[in-house]
C-alpha cells in the first residue's frame, strides 16, 4: 500500500487579500509559493497540528475555522493529502520563522506566483 502523509496549511484573509508564503531553498519545492502549514505529527489532530505549524513558522496564534476540500496529489510515491482551513489570527505578529518572503494575494487577479502544485486547486476553491 502507499504511503499517505496529510499536510494542514493555512488560509488567512486580510483586507480582502490571502497569505502565500515562499519556500527556502535545500528544502523540497525550494523558491515555490504556498500556503503555510506542515506535516500532521502522529498522535496529532488536523487542527493541532494547523495551529502549530502556523506558531512555527510564522509566530502567530490562530483560531482554526472552516475546512476546505483536501486536495490529494501523488509525489515520489507518497500520496500527499493537502488539507486547507481557514484561519483568523488570534495573537502575534507574522514573522517569517522558515520562510523567504510573503505575499498578500487578490484571488480574482491572475496570480503571479509560482505556487506549489496543488495549491491552484485551492486557489479555485476560494474562487468559488
Ligand atoms: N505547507 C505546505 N506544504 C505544501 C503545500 N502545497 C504542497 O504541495 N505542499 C507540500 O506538502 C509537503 C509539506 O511539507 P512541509 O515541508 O511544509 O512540512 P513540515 O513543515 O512538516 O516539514 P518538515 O518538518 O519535514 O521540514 C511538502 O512536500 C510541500 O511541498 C502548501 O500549500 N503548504
Amino acid at each position: 500500500m502507499k504511503q499517505r502523509m496529510r499536510v494542514t496549511c493555512g488560509v488567512i484573509k486580510q483586507a480582502g487579500k490571502f497569505l502565500i508564503v515562499q519556500r527556502a531553498g535545500g528544502t523540497s519545492h525550494a523558491f515555490k509559493w504556498e500556503f503555510p502549514g506542515g506535516k500532521v505529527d502522529p498522535g496529532e489532530t488536523e487542527s493541532e497540528c494547523m495551529a502549530r505549524e502556523l506558531k512555527e513558522e510564522l509566530d502567530i496564534e490562530v483560531a482554526v475555522g472552516e475546512r476546505l476540500i483536501p486536495i490529494e496529489r501523488e509525489e515520489s510515491n507518497v500520496i500527499i493529502e493537502l488539507i486547507p482551513f481557514f484561519c483568523t489570527i488570534i495573537g502575534g505578529e507574522i514573522t517569517l520563522l522558515e520562510h523567504l518572503q510573503l505575499a498578500w494575494i487578490d484571488i480574482n487577479k491572475p496570480i503571479q506566483y509560482d505556487l506549489c502544485i496543488g495549491d491552484y486547486s485551492i486557489v479555485d476553491q476560494l474562487r468559488g
